[in-house]
């Protein structure tokens, strides 16, 4: 909370202001029992209409000031907590971007959403609070006490008993209800697993007939987070009762000693009145006080939960300037010199000792089975993951030593599933290289094999990509992803599995255009069909993370039985021949 209340700095002002405005509506507030006293005690007992009009009216003025400053402190205090959660929210969210892909695995996604909505959103309320009461409790408590003292001192010590018991009790409540904070937070973040795979996966939910099962698990986790809810509002609502009960005691107290003093008239009425008024200002100075406790805590553990986001170091980041290289603009291609890799956590490797060379102008083809290390050998290049072992080069310079702006500058990725973002069909493939023209948007389509289906949507090139690009087809999804990668203009391409979802005449037609394309450029293709990679000028093999076999088609057909395995699992000796 402390760490974070440095966002706090640029509101210095309004949050000055509003403590200021709260200091001062709560003077308004400890005076107003004073002058209802002086109104009883000189006013009604003299009979003195004129000091009565005359009092009441700097009442009805004071109570005015008094609600004038309470909204103006409102409006500054959620003016200054809405800014600071807006602040932390684009803090966090820009770090989130700079992490890699094991700090979003060791986070998780769905934590790392609560983390940037609903935990901010709790410390947001909490400061808001802390602005409002922070000065308002202790002053109200301190300055009660003044003048209930003043009023009556030998009657304030009924607030010696009642007090501490309220504060006792009260913290008693807030130490059996804290734990259950953490534990709430928790289960949002289970809750929001369970919603996000349930909304990102509906097809297959519906598809399975699963529907009733996924209510099942949802209705699970949220009866789990209501019954924690629940347990905590017991404890909580335990506490007003108990709380009002110790109020009206300490009041029945108050006016049975105050009634006596008043009989042997050691004391006025309106005295008794306006120590009334400031025995109920003190104790809901205690309450406010108490009820900082409560939230404070709450909040820590949300603040904790940010923080430990916002300390997480990218595990790939930039080197020092002095380290990084300047030569990496001739077109040299990606190597790889006996790169070993294994993912956190993965006791086998998912590579060993591969080492390749993709040169500019040829297409270099991946293929294995499933789990065979194709895409983990894309993650390199892209540098999702630094190798464990090894060196892995692009245009001749290690990629540790390139500015990951400038590596990722270099290369038109197509991941494996293609990711649209909502916008029109050009705002997507301009996603690839913000400046390209129309010309070469409708270019990069057509090499694609995207414009004629994009030519015959509605609105052509300004239709509009739903979320997730639900309104396009697997494969038009597929040739939007491949158009977006060709209008960067790489050094590099790297399609991963990009044409899984195109038939067969597609496929041979775009990797005919492909090959003119990228003839100054390295083309990596990671693929399952033998007919993707038939033409590759170099084709490796991988198996277990291990390559098994490197050369062209025939070369392989030749000297690689796990190759020749899985041509003739799939392609049948007419074709081959
Ligand atoms: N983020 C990850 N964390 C841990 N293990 C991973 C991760 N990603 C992949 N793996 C493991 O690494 C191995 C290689 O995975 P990779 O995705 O490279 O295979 P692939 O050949 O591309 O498979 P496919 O053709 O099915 O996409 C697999 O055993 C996989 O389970």
């Amino acid at each position: 909370m402390v760490r974070l209340a440095n966002y706090m700095k640029p509101y210095l002002w309004p949050a000055i202001l509003s403590v200021l405005f709260v200091f001062l509506q709560s003077l308004a507030n400890l005076y107003l029992p004073t002058l209802m006293s002086d109104i009883v005690d000189t006013g009604i007992v003299k009979g003195d209409m004129p000091y009565i009009y005359k009092m009441g009216f700097l009442m009805l003025l004071v109570t005015l000031v008094a609600g004038i400053l309470t909204v103006v402190a409102n409006y500054l205090a959620s003016k200054v907590a809405s800014g600071f959660g807006r602040d932390v929210r684009n803090t966090m969210f820009a770090h989130i971007e700079t992490f890699s892909l094991k700090e979003f695995d060791q986070v998780g996604t769905s934590s790392l959403i609560t983390r940037t909505t609903n935990d901010i959103a709790q410390i947001e309320q909490v400061y808001m609070m802390i602005l409002k009461m922070m000065t308002m409790a202790p002053l109200m408590c301190v300055g009660g006490i003044i003048m209930a003292l003043s009023k009556d001192a030998k009657l304030s010590l009924v607030l010696v008993v009642s007090l501490p018991l309220l504060i006792v009790s009260i913290l008693i409540l807030a130490k059996k209800g804290l734990p259950f904070f953490k534990v709430i937070q928790k289960k949002m973040d289970r809750l929001n697993l369970i919603l996000r795979e349930e909304l990102t996966g509906i097809r297959v939910i519906r598809s399975f007939n699963r529907t009733n099962h996924e209510l099942k698990r949802f209705d699970e986790a949220n009866k789990d987070i209501t019954q924690t809810s629940i347990r905590i509002n017991q404890i909580m609502s335990t506490a007003m009762p108990l709380m009002m009960l110790i109020m009206n005691l300490s009041m029945v107290a108050i006016v049975w000693f105050g009634g006596l003093r008043i009989n042997s008239g050691a004391m006025q009425v309106g005295d008794l009145m306006a120590f009334i008024q400031y025995a109920m200002q003190i104790m809901f100075s205690i309450l406010m006080g108490v009820m900082m406790f409560i939230m404070i805590p709450r909040a820590q553990v949300s603040a904790s939960r940010v923080n430990e986001v916002l300390d997480i170091q990218p595990d790939i980041k930039d080197m020092k300037s002095s380290s990084l290289a300047s030569n990496a603009n001739e077109k040299q291609g990606v190597t790889f010199n006996d790169v070993t890799f294994r993912y956190p956590g993965a006791e086998t490797p998912a590579l060993s000792h591969l080492s390749f060379t993709a040169r500019p102008g040829e297409t270099t083809a991946i293929i294995g089975g499933t789990g065979a290390g194709k895409s983990t050998v894309l993650n390199m290049i892209l540098r999702y993951f630094d190798a464990v072992n090894g060196r892995v080069e692009v245009n001749g310079v290690n990629v540790k030593q390139l500015p990951l702006n400038k590596l990722r500058q270099m290369i038109g990725y197509v991941p494996q599933k293609a990711v649209l973002f909502t916008g029109s069909v050009s705002d997507n493939i301009r996603y690839g290289n913000e400046q390209a023209t129309d010309e070469e948007i409708r270019e990069a389509a057509r090499i694609a094999q995207a414009d004629d289906f994009i030519r015959e949507m509605d609105e052509g090139y300004d239709s509009v990509i739903a979320q997730g690009g639900k309104n396009v087809s697997g494969g038009q999804k597929q040739r939007l992803a491949i158009a977006r990668a060709l209008v960067r203009h790489a050094d590099v391409y790297l399609l991963d599995d990009s044409f899984s979802a195109l038939d067969y005449q597609t496929d041979a037609r775009l990797r005919a255009e492909l090959s003119q394309v990228t003839k100054e450029a390295a083309l990596i293709i990671v693929a399952q069909r033998v007919s993707t990679v038939l033409h590759a000028d170099k084709i490796i093999v991988l198996d277990d993370g291990k390559s098994v076999g490197m050369g062209t088609h025939d070369q392989l057909m030749k000297s690689c039985a796990v190759y020749q395995e899985i041509v003739a699992s799939q392609l049948d000796k007419e074709e081959l021949a």
